[in-house]
């Protein structure tokens, strides 16, 4: 009403003037101030439109009245958002703010460079003028971060892979990338559940650990080296980090890196937020023995500081023995050198079934923070496994069944990976699944050479008994051993070297 008076009585300068002096009054008595984000400034797209928009994405409820719903293009997940002209409040810090989705349509355009949308899009912030100061910098920081982990996690995962040896593809890039697309989670892992936490708070920690990183002057990375028998879930665990924490995998074949410089390259190129896995570190090339100087030329993986120096005085190489192998100290470069650092949030993943046979310059604090077991299938973890394969909860089994399953699960030192095949082949007959499993761990419990009660009819063992015998005696038993099978494993390992270059 007031605005069709205004425009009967008063010529339009003078209008135009009430109007402004009416909006300075009501600033002047109103305690919000109010900030405009534009999804377009001037001619370029505004950030902080597409952040807001994915933030507002996580706190608006699903039950909403009318909820805007988008899927991106490669993205793995919908997105919620608010609809045109509708309003939400947001509490940060105590504070609450309210954000309104205003949809305006744009008048019709004579001649632009760029097409702009036919509808003018934007946020209105409403913050009490008391607040602005308190909140908001650190309020839009806030979003800004949390719209790229959103993005991030909508985001399809990739596996990278170097299998390319050494060649770039067209982009000049050496890794080679697929859709990332493994179940495996930290919830059907089988592992005893404490030590489960322990990990999980402990990458939770990492990812949320950019100031302390920061504060104590290290480079934010952390180390991880899986050990155990085959098939006890290494791989499986590595797949559930990158699903838990949202990031990329850089699997790295070191048998096609030809020398240091190549691995740098490599490291160069990987993005921040993704876990670098080198599987069967002991298998995939010899690294031990780093300080012993190889008179045998041919050794192409022994690390030489002779070499070293001589590469330095003029061969091509520079420590890389002729430039043409891969050596510890270059490993060691990548993982924990000053070429570890270039990008920042990256976790290191070994994986070994003979951690005894590592050098221990690899095991020594600061270089994997972590070393994790991954043991024979514990009581514990046989839970989990029910579960996931035959829907048992806790409670669900006869106790007497249970009490069985308890006593000789330990015995027969099984793998996850071989209960899960016995649970696999019935789990439609849930019942005789389990009678299955448990008769196949007691035959294991008994033919298990630790309980001596291994009986060979013909007095031969077959290969693969001779190889789990082998296995079971090689193994370290608990998390505690690691320190004692290192020193005896390497040793051992020195041995070994020794004999070889003899
Ligand atoms: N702890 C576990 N929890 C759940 N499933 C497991 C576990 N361990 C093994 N499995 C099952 O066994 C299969 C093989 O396991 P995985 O590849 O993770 O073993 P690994 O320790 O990496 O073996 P390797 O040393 O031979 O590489 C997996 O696909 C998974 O289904
Ligand atoms: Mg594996």
């Amino acid at each position: 009403f007031c605005q069709t008076l205004l425009q009967t009585v008063f010529p339009p300068e003078l209008r135009f003037a009430t109007v402004k002096f009416f909006n300075r009054l009501f600033n002047c008595f109103s305690s919000y101030c109010y900030f405009d984000i534009t999804e377009i400034d001037g001619v370029n797209t505004n950030e902080l439109y597409n952040a807001v928009q994915l933030y507002l994405s996580s706190s608006v409820s699903i039950t909403g009245n009318r909820l805007s719903l988008t899927r991106a293009l490669n993205s793995s997940g919908f997105t919620f958002g608010l609809a045109n002209n509708d309003s939400i409040v947001d509490t940060f810090n105590g504070v609450n703010v309210l954000w309104e989705h205003v949809v305006t349509q744009r008048q019709a355009q004579n001649f632009s460079w760029r097409p702009l949308p036919d509808e003018k899009r934007g946020f209105t912030l409403r913050i009490m003028k008391k607040d602005k100061s308190l909140i908001l910098y650190s309020y839009l920081d806030y979003i800004m971060e949390k719209a790229n982990e959103i993005r991030r996690k909508n985001q399809e995962r990739l596996l990278y892979t170097n299998s390319r040896g050494g060649s770039l593809d067209s982009r000049g890039h050496p890794w080679e990338s697929v859709p990332f697309k493994h179940p495996s989670t930290f919830d059907t892992l089988a592992m005893d559940p404490e030590r489960k936490k322990e990990i999980m708070e402990d990458l939770q920690d990492f990812a949320n650990g950019q100031s302390f990183y920061q504060k104590t002057g290290r480079a934010w990375k952390r180390g991880y080296l899986l050990y155990g028998p085959p098939g006890t879930g290494k791989s499986s665990m590595i797949a559930a980090m990158a699903n838990h924490l949202g990031y990329d995998i850089y699997d790295l074949e070191l048998t096609e890196v030809h020398n240091n410089s190549e691995l740098r390259k490599l490291l160069m190129k990987t993005s921040s937020k993704s876990i670098i896995v080198i599987e069967d570190i002991d298998c995939s090339i010899n690294l031990t023995n780093r300080k012993k100087n190889s008179n045998n030329t041919s050794s192409r993986n022994y690390y030489d500081p002779a070499a070293e120096l001589r590469g330095a005085c003029g061969g091509s190489g520079c420590g890389e023995e002729g430039g043409n192998s891969i050596t510890l100290s270059g490993l060691l470069n990548f993982t924990d050198g000053l070429w570890s650092c270039c990008g920042s949030e990256r976790i290191f993943v070994f994986t070994t079934n003979h951690i005894e046979k590592l050098d221990p310059a690899l095991l020594r604090s600061g270089r994997m923070d972590m070393h994790i077991f991954m043991n024979y299938c514990s009581f514990s973890a046989l839970k989990i496994l029910l579960r996931n394969y035959l829907g048992y909860e806790e409670g669900d089994l006869e106790v007497s069944v249970m009490k069985e399953l308890e006593q000789v699960i330990d015995k027969a030192r099984m793998t996850p990976a071989d209960i899960s095949e016995v649970l696999i082949k019935s789990r439609r007959f849930k019942e005789k699944a389990v009678k299955e499993l448990l008769e196949t761990l007691k035959l294991a419990a008994e033919r298990n050479p630790k309980n001596g009660l291994l009986r060979r009819t013909n007095g031969e063992v077959d290969d693969e008994e001779e190889e789990q015998e082998k296995r079971a005696l090689e193994s370290p038993k608990e998390e505690s051993e690691i320190e004692d099978s290192c020193s005896k494993g390497d040793e051992e390992g020195e041995e070994e070297e020794e004999e070889k270059i003899k």
